[in-house]
């Protein structure tokens, strides 16, 4: 979806702006037809945007696919798949409910008759609830459903009942509940809706073996198993200062304004954080109920919109991105498995055996993807993303809602290509980001060599031992240095 302008905002009843509520009056009428459109925010939700924004046919027809014009010819035979897929579309976290609540109370407090936008936020209905706390939504099942239909259409002779009845397919998950879920739908997705096995309740996965989600932290959430991540990010007050800057930024000062005014709220009672917040009930609204009218997404313009993703950048950036070394070390575990998984297969392959686990899904957060992509080195800008460089990344490649979405997804495709002239060329593979082709950031291309990726990235292989990698080091200074 072309992502359009953003909604009129709606004017304050002040009697010198008659002359501005006309012209607005005709600004509104005239993009009347765009309110009943999703609103032109839909693009700069970060890691709380739709998977739509990033496959916009999908919204006519979700289990289009549109790929297999780009994979290798007939020549190449897909041996394996291995992704880290992001959980489908789920509720606000309970930290997020909370604040939605103190930002819907300081509107509900407004007394008097307010503008016609405080009135219709006055009326919105707060109908979200701490229990929800992440958890998966039915339209994150649908996401996941519709994504395994996709990727066994995309490879249908990886994806093959006989594999699936041999539990030659493993799905690996997170314990976190929108993870497991988004899982069961995964398969679901593959046994019901492509495989189209009869859907009874006694027809449920137990009876096929090996296609139950299997949790493991310790590759789907490395990062709480790194004490260096933990301590020196995660628990860190300061790790995050460009994130609290930019929240004092001139740029985050000229939204709070406009936000107060619209509101008629003083400034001091509003914060990012809260704006923030309403810009992400907007966000919730359109990917939970494909509400594209909300109150919530009426108080931005694209200029707001463009200013709190880049809050919403920063903070991903610096806690799962570039921000900080350790943030990607700490996925190199996760790296190794993935290779090891590609290694296994070529080996088999090499000695004529079937390969023994074609199909590796793995199911993570956007805090999986991101640490995994920077170690790749992908969607690397030449300049880290500070409080004050807002203006100059507008550009920028490391944009967390085009690159991890909800059900967002990495998959690493080997190939074997028997046409191949040297042996080295017999096995390929492929990167795919949201089911597009990704390229390989040392070569720009979305096709490697196996031995090329084994060489180009053999100091993750190698030299990136969690042990030491995630070790907190004690420095050696003496207790009065300390003081
Ligand atoms: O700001 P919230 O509470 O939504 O942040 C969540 C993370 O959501 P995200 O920032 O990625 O939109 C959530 O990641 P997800 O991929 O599972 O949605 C993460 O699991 C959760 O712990 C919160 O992250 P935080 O870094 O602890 O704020």
């Amino acid at each position: 979806m072309s992502f359009l302008f953003a909604p009129c905002r709606p004017c304050s009843p002040k009697p010198f702006q008659i002359l501005l509520i006309s012209v607005t009056w005709l600004c509104s009428s005239a993009r009347t037809s765009v309110e009943s459109r999703p609103p032109g925010l839909t693009f700069f939700f970060g890691t709380k945007t739709r998977y739509e924004e990033v496959n916009p046919f999908l919204q006519e027809n979700p289990l289009l696919v549109t790929g297999k014009q780009d994979l290798l010819p007939n020549t190449c035979t897909p041996l394996k798949i291995v992704s880290v897929i992001r959980h489908g579309t789920r509720y606000p976290t309970h930290k997020q409910i909370k604040k939605m609540k103190k930002m819907h109370d300081l509107i509900l407090k407004q007394k008097g008759i307010g503008s016609e936008l405080v009135e219709r936020l006055q009326q919105w209905e707060m109908w979200y609830e701490d229990w929800m706390d992440g958890q998966l939504v039915k339209k994150g099942e649908q996401d996941m459903r519709n994504l395994a239909y996709r990727l066994a259409s995309l490879f249908p002779s990886l994806f093959t009942e006989e594999r699936l009845k041999q539990s030659k397919m493993t799905f690996t998950t997170s314990s976190k509940h929108r993870c497991v879920d988004s899982t069961k739908s995964f398969i679901s997705g593959l046994v019901h809706d492509y495989f189209r096995f009869p859907q009874t309740p006694e027809s449920g996965l137990k009876d096929l073996p090996g296609m139950e989600p299997v949790i493991n932290d310790t590759l789907m959430r490395f990062f709480d198993h790194c004490p260096k991540f933990l301590v020196e990010v995660e628990d860190n007050d300061t790790a995050l200062h460009e994130v609290d800057k930019f929240k004092q930024s001139p740029e985050m000062k000229k939204v709070i304004q406009k936000i107060s005014t619209l509101l008629d709220v003083p400034e001091q009672e509003l914060s990012a954080d809260l704006i923030q917040m309403a810009f992400f009930i907007c966000s919730f609204e359109l990917a939970i109920k494909n509400i594209v009218n909300s109150p919530w997404c009426s108080l931005f313009d694209e200029e707001d919109a463009r200013v709190l993703e880049y809050l919403n950048d920063l903070k991903q950036y610096w806690k799962r991105g570039y921000g900080y070394d350790i943030n990607s070390r700490s996925s190199c575990h996760l790296f190794q498995h993935i290779f090891q998984h590609l290694e296994i297969a070529v080996t088999e392959s090499k000695s004529s055996q079937q390969v023994s686990i074609p199909v590796v899904m793995q199911f993570g957060h956007a805090e999986t993807l991101l640490p995994l992509l920077a170690l790749m080195g992908l969607f690397k800008d030449e300049t880290p993303l500070t409080a004050e460089n807002f203006i100059s990344q507008t550009e920028r490649k490391f944009r967390s809602g085009h690159i991890v979405p909800y059900a967002s997804n990495l998959a690493f495709v080997l190939y074997r290509c028997d046409m191949a002239e040297t042996q080295r060329e017999k096995y390929q593979v492929q990167l795919l980001l949201n089911e597009q082709l990704l390229h390989f950031p040392h070569s720009h291309s979305s096709l490697c060599l196996f031995e090329e990726m084994k060489e180009q990235y053999g100091h993750l292989l190698d030299g990136c031992a969690i042990s030491t990698e995630c070790a907190i080091v004690k420095t050696n200074r003496s207790s009065e240095d300390e003081l």
